[in-house]
């Protein structure tokens, strides 16, 4: 075998899972005048499934590039398992990349496409027919190992690309919007049959989308970027429960957004037993959001900010629409904030109401449906009163304005 990458068992790299594969360092990326990427830090451990995330010119294919060795970063460094890459060229560095067009070799079968990067290294015939039948198993196509990728439909061929781009094992696969040809319904099989293949191969991935439900149910970390800049890196669910931002908040599923003014703080600190209490703030939504109704909150999850905000300052408040519940407007014993259903759409599993408020801000809540309660079904125009599951809520400082706020629920697609 004429490349040690070859020997190395599959799934070799969840013996040293807490290590890092690649690390990226104070990456930076101009092109002209133009600068697209800026102080880009991360490390990526062994075995793990990375996504970026962004909207359509962030700069994530452009990050793709610099790793897999297309492009040259202005300043900052790129390791791979502690080996500098400035100056190896991408067919030197041990990543390959899957493209959103499968690029396949229209004259070549499936068995042959797969063949292909062995047999540029030389691998003996024999262990070249096994590995591509063990590789095209793997992706369930063994049957179809002699069709052109032509006659294959757009599935089969990216999982053709797929099981060509791991079976020289690389130590990093990276994968540029993989999915974003196939139709709603194989995208999310592909999804599942990616992440099982990934799980089974141990090789760690960097997959780039711009869908944020594919990065939530595919990724172990998720890297969100904005005009060439992280801003936020973490699991889905810190993600998703505890966005950094707004940008964060608002680019990952659905949020309702509030200003909120401080009315009492109470920071961390030690009881007179020595223990830490959490800090906690009280806030109450802004008069100018609601006519009548105000709603204070307590104990807010944040222990953190309470460090952070004096009485009097204004916060955003972010409640997701799963977070709200709706009341009868006559129910006294009951905050919240005065307003009508002007849409009410049965999904299934959960009622999404879309709520007009006193101040004529629009507002979703989505419950899940309770056939039992005859007064879950409202009605147009119906009057109701929204309040939240206390404890479920979100609180970020106050951002400058940028001239999206006056539609507080934002479809996050
Ligand atoms: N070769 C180049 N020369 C000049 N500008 C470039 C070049 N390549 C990319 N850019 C610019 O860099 C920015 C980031 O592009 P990039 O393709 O990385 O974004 P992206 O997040 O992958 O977008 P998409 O989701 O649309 O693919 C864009 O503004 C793009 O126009």
């Amino acid at each position: 075998m004429t490349d040690s990458l070859m020997n190395t068992p599959i799934a070799s790299a969840s013996s040293n899972a807490d290590e890092t594969l690649l690390q990226l360092k104070g990456l930076q990326k101009r092109y002209d005048q133009t600068e697209v990427l800026t102080d880009i830090n991360l490390d990526i451990k062994h075995g793990e499934f990375l996504t970026l995330l962004g909207p359509s010119g962030c700069g994530k294919t452009t990050l793709l590039r610099l790793i897999a060795g297309f492009e040259q970063p202005t300043a900052g460094t790129i390791s791979l398992d502690g080996m500098q890459m400035a100056g190896l060229p991408a067919d030197k560095r041990p990543v390959n990349t899957v493209f959103q067009q499968y690029a396949l070799f229209p004259h070549m079968s499936v068995a042959q496409n797969v063949a292909y990067g062995l047999k540029l290294k030389k691998v003996p015939k024999d262990e070249i027919q096994t590995r591509v039948r063990e590789m095209l198993a793997m992706v369930q196509l063994e049957h179809l190992a002699n069709r052109k990728p032509q006659d294959l439909s757009g599935g089969q061929q990216q999982r053709v690309a797929i099981a060509r781009a791991v079976i020289n094992r690389p130590k990093l696969l990276l994968l540029d919007e993989p999915l974003s040809a196939l139709d709603h319904k194989l995208r999310l099989q592909m999804q599942s049959e990616l992440k099982r293949l990934q799980r089974e191969l141990g090789i760690t991935f960097v997959f780039v989308t711009h869908d944020q439900e594919e990065a939530l149910s595919m990724s172990d970390r998720i890297a969100v970027m904005k005009d060439g800049r992280f801003q936020q890196i973490g699991t889905p669910i810190e993600i998703y429960e505890t966005p950094a931002n707004l940008f964060t908040a608002k680019f990952i599923g659905e949020t309702n957004l509030f200003k909120a003014e401080v009315k009492g703080v109470y920071p961390k600190q030690p009881d007179r037993d020595g223990r830490v209490t959490n800090g906690r703030i009280e806030v109450e939504v802004c008069e100018a959001q609601v006519q009548e109704g105000k709603a204070t909150l307590r104990n807010l999850r944040r222990p953190d900010f309470a460090n952070d905000v004096q009485v009097g300052d204004i916060v955003n408040l972010l409640l997701r629409p799963e977070d709200l519940r709706i009341y009868d407007p006559a129910d006294d014993g009951q905050a919240g904030l005065l307003g009508r259903v002007i849409e009410s759409n049965y999904k299934g599993s959960t009622l999404d109401s879309i709520i007009e408020l006193a101040n004529g801000h629009i507002i979703k809540a989505s419950e899940f449906f309770d056939e039992d309660d005859p007064s879950f079904d409202y009605k147009l125009n119906e009057a109701v009163k929204v309040a939240w599951v206390d404890g479920w809520e979100w609180v970020l400082p106050e951002e400058p304005l940028t001239g999206q706020e006056t539609t507080l629920y934002k479809d996050g697609s």
